[in-house]
């Protein structure tokens, strides 16, 4: 099976109402073992990045990441043009229900060109790295003023691979106190999420809910992420 046809066995109105009910879904496992030992076997290969980042230096957390240089692989590029036609329709009903303002263009390459426009030039999928004792602080992936809705995480690592490392996520809501998800997931399976903000229906209107994401210390093991955020950065 392709990666497309993966793409394609998803149920996307079950992700759609997953979305819009919680701010988040899982896709079930879509990188074969393959493309999962090749993206962890990549982190090493210092062509491949534009830029590593050791968290600790900056208050991150612990651990590092790296960001994908252009061209980006072929995997990566294909999954990020995918992810993008797939959830588009979303993110243009969140962009109407928050006010927003114009509706993105129907495809990754077009959209690209607005994020260049607005000087967001440099592309920011990136690989993850977490050995034990690391961690990723809750965060929002926001690196100018355009941003797109939502983004993937995929998880590289067999999940009996390391124990600690969850995704998780919190909601700030209006005038509430935080809650918190904690994602299972499974090999070469990802999460989408809100990056930013994502609306909630309420009885007068609809509301904004804040979104942070990150994970939880790693107590054993070595945990391998693959990040894809739609938006570029500056
Ligand atoms: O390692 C993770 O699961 C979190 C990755 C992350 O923060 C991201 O992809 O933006
Ligand atoms: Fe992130």
């Amino acid at each position: 099976m392709t990666i497309q046809d993966r793409f394609a066995a998803i149920d996307w109105d079950r992700v759609s109402a997953d979305l819009d009910g919680r701010g988040w879904t899982t896709t079930g496992p879509l990188l074969s073992a393959e493309d999962r030992e090749a993206l962890i076997a990549a982190y090493k290969e210092d062509r491949l990045f534009r830029s590593t980042v050791v968290m600790a230096r900056h208050g991150f957390g612990k651990g590092e990441y790296r960001y994908f240089s252009n061209p980006l692989p072929e995997l990566i590029g294909t999954l990020r043009k995918a992810l993008y036609a797939r959830l588009i329709p979303v993110a243009n009903q969140w962009r109407e229900r928050l006010g927003q303002g114009d509706l993105l263009p129907a495809e990754h390459a077009e959209y690209l060109e607005l994020c260049h426009a607005a000087g967001q030039t440099r592309p920011t999928p990136l690989l993850l790295r977490y050995g034990p004792g690391d961690y990723n602080c809750l965060h929002q992936d926001l690196y100018g003023d355009l941003s797109f809705p939502l983004q993937a995480a995929f998880l590289l690592s067999e999940p009996a691979g390391f124990e600690g490392g969850e995704f998780v996520l919190t909601e700030q809501r209006p005038r509430m106190q935080s809650r918190v998800h904690v994602v299972p997931l499974k090999a070469g399976e990802a999460v989408i999420f809100a990056v930013n903000h994502r609306p909630v229906q309420g009885a007068k209107g609809t509301y904004r809910v804040t979104m942070r994401h990150g994970v939880s210390p790693v107590r054993s093991g070595s945990r391998h992420t693959l990040g894809i955020i739609l938006h570029d950065a500056t």
